[in-house]
């Protein structure tokens, strides 16, 4: 098993998981697995129960009572699912409704309010949307995130940016109809970064009518009367359209709901592929063969590099820069799910792999010393894409110049794919641990795969170090200090 072909899990659609830099002689080993074998069997069993009954043992809510965990249903479009046909063709109906008669859309939502939904963005649209016209748009608004942070300076020259664009609609013969919708994404809904700029937002846009027209939607815990959220009490109030973080979906894993759903809608991304892809993995996922199991394999493999072998960082770098954001995703994703001061039990155990973002290229003229020469702490995980849709040939301009003319005739994929397999060897040839994801090709399928994939693994790797995946207890240390300064501020 330690050969490189063998050491290569290749799903049906093509979606590989490429373990060779680190499994074998000199990295994880086979006996390594094997001596896992008792805890690996309990966390399948943990697993397929979560599956079947949403139960995780141990889990319990923020005010303490045991939850259900139900992000493995989302995938399945089902009649009482909670993805279901009629909250599907709600959302595309949502996105229609916004073809050319939306100008622009800003979400606010912060964490798995936001991360996920700017993977969306970001693979489907790219850096250059809000640039192209409504044609090239396919009719779909722009779209701008904010609440991400609580950043002053941004949020007024959003305003500013937005006002001006109204401006320019009606210089252009068409006063009076820049829309705007705000999309609040909060699943507690009251966190302080995405209302505090909502507010801002909507009072200053507000005050610009009739030149902008502002709508706002929510997306918030569906839970009605007393137990509304603030955010769900005031679209009542105002009468706002809602959508769902449903009940048993924590922030992280919110992607494959109507969190990560209404922006795919807003954006025209195709829905069904991207929940496809996470179907497709979550099926795979089932068998209980190790080898067949990309997001326990996963799991089994950064687990053991981790607590046998040290290698508790995982820098995750993709090789493209629209696939950054699942890096960033990715962060929240560990960060919570893992970093545990207690075992289930409640005994010490300050378990957690520390996430990296890099990019590949780019981190490879900034990060790749450290993981080359630095200390040997690290799983690097790489992500190829094989096809790319626009793929530029280097043309051989200045034929005199015989550097630049030897890389003429290369298609860019090419030098990128060669950059990156060179950094994958440099680091195996000193025994530094990495890992390749490959995706046939940049499309909601192998988003949804990809995605689905890391959830899942983080939800096997907390069963193997005996954690909670599911709670993040330490985000209120701050918490609890930050609002009597806020209340004092005011007075
Ligand atoms: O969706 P919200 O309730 O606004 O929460 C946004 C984020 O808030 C906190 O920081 C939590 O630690 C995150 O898990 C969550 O995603």
């Amino acid at each position: 098993m330690s050969s490189k072909e063998e050491s290569c899990l290749t799903l049906a659609s093509g979606f590989s998981f490429d373990y060779g830099n680190l499994y074998g002689a000199g990295k994880v080993t086979a006996s390594d697995v094997e001596e896992l074998a008792e805890k690996l069997a309990a966390a399948q069993k943990a697993v397929e129960t979560m599956r079947a009954t949403g139960e995780v043992r141990g889990h319990l809510s923020k005010d303490g009572t045991p939850e259900r965990v139900l992000f493995t249903q989302l995938p399945y479009v089902a009649e009482g699912n909670l993805n279901s046909p009629a909250s599907i063709a709600r959302l595309k109906e949502f996105g229609s409704s916004l073809k050319n008669t939306v100008d622009a859309v800003v979400t606010f939502g912060i964490g798995g309010s936001y991360l996920g939904n700017k993977v969306l963005f970001d693979v489907h649209c790219g850096e250059f949307w809000n640039a192209k016209s409504v044609k090239e748009r396919n009719g779909y608004p722009k779209l701008y995130f904010n609440g991400n942070n609580i950043d002053a300076r941004r949020t007024a020259d959003m305003v500013e940016h937005l006002i001006a664009e109204a401006r320019l609609k009606a210089v252009h013969g068409q006063p009076n109809s820049y829309k705007v919708v705000l999309v609040v994404i909060s699943k507690s809904g009251g966190t302080l970064d995405t209302m505090s700029t909502f507010m801002v937002m909507y009072d200053a846009l507000k005050q610009q009518e009739p030149l902008l027209n502002i709508e706002v939607v929510a997306v918030t815990d569906p839970a009605k009367g007393e137990k509304a959220t603030l955010l769900g009490k005031l679209a009542q109030e105002q009468g706002w359209p809602t959508f769902s973080v449903p009940d048993g979906v924590g922030g992280r894993f919110s992607i494959f709901s109507e969190v990560g759903l209404v922006t795919a809608a807003c954006i025209g991304m195709d829905i069904d592929a991207f929940l496809a892809g996470a179907q497709a993995m979550d099926q795979a996922c089932q068998t209980s063969d190790i080898y067949k199991n990309p997001a326990k394999l996963n799991a089994a493999l950064k687990f053991i590099a981790a607590e046998k072998y040290g290698r508790d960082i995982e820098v995750f770098m993709p090789y493209a820069d629209y696939l950054k954001s699942v890096a960033e995703w990715y962060v929240q994703l560990l960060a919570e799910s893992l970093g545990k001061r207690t075992s289930r039990e409640g005994a010490e155990v300050f378990y957690g792999r520390t996430p990296i973002v890099a990019v590949g290229t780019t981190d490879m003229h900034a990060q790749t010393q450290q993981h080359q020469d630095g200390k040997k702490d690290k799983v690097v995980q790489f992500v190829k894409v094989v096809k790319w849709e626009q793929d530029a040939v280097i043309p051989d301009v200045f034929p005199a110049v015989s550097k630049l003319s030897e890389i003429s005739s290369i298609y860019l994929s090419q030098a990128l794919d060669v950059a990156r397999e060179a950094n994958a060897e440099a680091l195996i040839n000193d025994e530094r641990f990495n890992a390749t994801l490959i995706l046939p090709s940049l499309n909601a399928y192998h988003l949804g795969e990809l995605l689905y994939m890391l959830a899942l693994s983080v939800a096997y790797e907390g069963e193997l170090a005996n954690v909670d995946a599911f709670d993040q207890p330490g985000v209120e240390a701050y918490k609890r200090l930050m609002g009597p300064r806020l209340k004092a501020l005011k007075k």
